[in-house]
């Protein structure tokens, strides 16, 4: 920049802005006034959008960083991040299942394609019976809930729907929660025995559909382990791919420098921890359909909860 100024005053002689100007060998050139005025002016212009590109860049505000892009495979990508003290006060009384660092992660390589499928399968021949009148709906394998309309039903009490899910369905769904599961253990250092399934769990289907409850408004920025009190590792499986079945709908984690964006794709699993520390929304869907399934696990043993089992879908147990 200075380099630019220079060139563009150094034949310039001092306080004589109409005087001549050499710019080439013998030949003269009369500078005047007005022809100057812009010159200087636009030099000042350029030190002036350079310095606010510099200072766009370097402000916090509305600032991304993709920290998974969707057309990328990640074998494993993890950020730490300091547990906020009411996260840490709370877990510590439970031995075993204390993460050695706050963080998140996300890896595309523990579900396979075929388990993906599955799970596809299973939240599509659930959802079609429900359907909330917004645009976010839930199907809960554990206890049946259902969004219906602007309500939720219990599906597992409906006769329409006793053979909708089977055997393999409920098997599906505990051999991905297990890997999800050791995933934790492996990535927080945690003991995977001391951690348990924990209540809700639940498939979610989001679409373009203006929100009619409150239920439907999955975009504001919360703390899960405030939403869900039993909460200590929130995990994500996306069963759909974004800017291919959907778009919008990114999963934002909100920093204090930069948000970072979590770009769904089909098998991505996302894990964090629960407490302040992982800040998050997801955005609007503006088109498509968005299915991913929340598997979470707490360290309080009160709270666990069962495998999904199809006798209680079958209302026998
Ligand atoms: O579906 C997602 O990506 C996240 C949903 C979420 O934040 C939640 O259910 O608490
Ligand atoms: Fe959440």
């Amino acid at each position: 920049m200075s380099e630019t100024r220079k060139r563009k005053t150094k034949n310039i002689p001092n306080n004589s802005i109409s005087d001549k100007d050499k710019t080439k060998e013998g030949e003269t050139k009369t500078v005047s006034p007005k022809s100057n005025i812009p010159l200087r002016v636009l030099s000042r212009a350029v030190v002036i959008f350079s310095l606010l590109i510099i200072v766009y860049f370097t402000s916090n505000d509305g600032a991304f960083k993709i920290f998974a892009k969707q057309n990328e495979v990640i074998s494993g990508k993890g950020q730490i991040v300091e547990c906020s003290s009411a996260y840490l006060r709370e877990i510590d009384k439970f031995e075993g299942c204390f993460p050695k660092q706050c963080k998140r992660f996300v890896t595309d390589k523990v579900i396979t394609d075929k388990e993906v499928d599955e799970l596809l399968m299973i939240a599509k021949k659930g959802l079609k019976y429900g359907g909330s009148s917004g645009g976010a709906s839930i199907l809960d394998l554990h206890s049946g809930a259902l969004s219906m309309g602007q309500h939720f039903i219990n599906f597992y009490k409906r006769s329409e729907g006793k053979n909708v899910f089977t055997e393999k369905d409920f098997t599906t769904y505990k051999v991905v929660k297990n890997k999800i599961k050791y995933s934790i253990g492996h990535y927080f250092g945690v003991n995977p025995e001391k951690i348990y399934l924990t209540h809700p769990t639940f498939f979610s289907e989001i679409t373009s559909k203006e929100a009619v409850t409150v239920h439907d408004e999955y975009w504001h920025p919360h703390v899960d382990k405030e939403t869900y009190k039993s909460f200590h590792y929130t995990t994500l499986l996306y069963l759909t791919d974004y800017n291919i079945d959907f778009k919008g709908g990114r999963f934002v984690f909100i920093d204090e420098k930069y948000n970072r964006t979590i770009e769904p794709r089909k098998g991505r699993v996302s894990m964090f921890t629960s407490g302040k520390e992982n800040l998050h929304y997801v955005e609007k869907v503006t088109s498509g359909t968005r299915y991913a399934v929340t598997i979470s696990f707490t360290c309080d043993k009160q709270y666990a909860i069962g495998d999904p089992d199809k006798r209680k879908f079958n209302n026998d147990l």
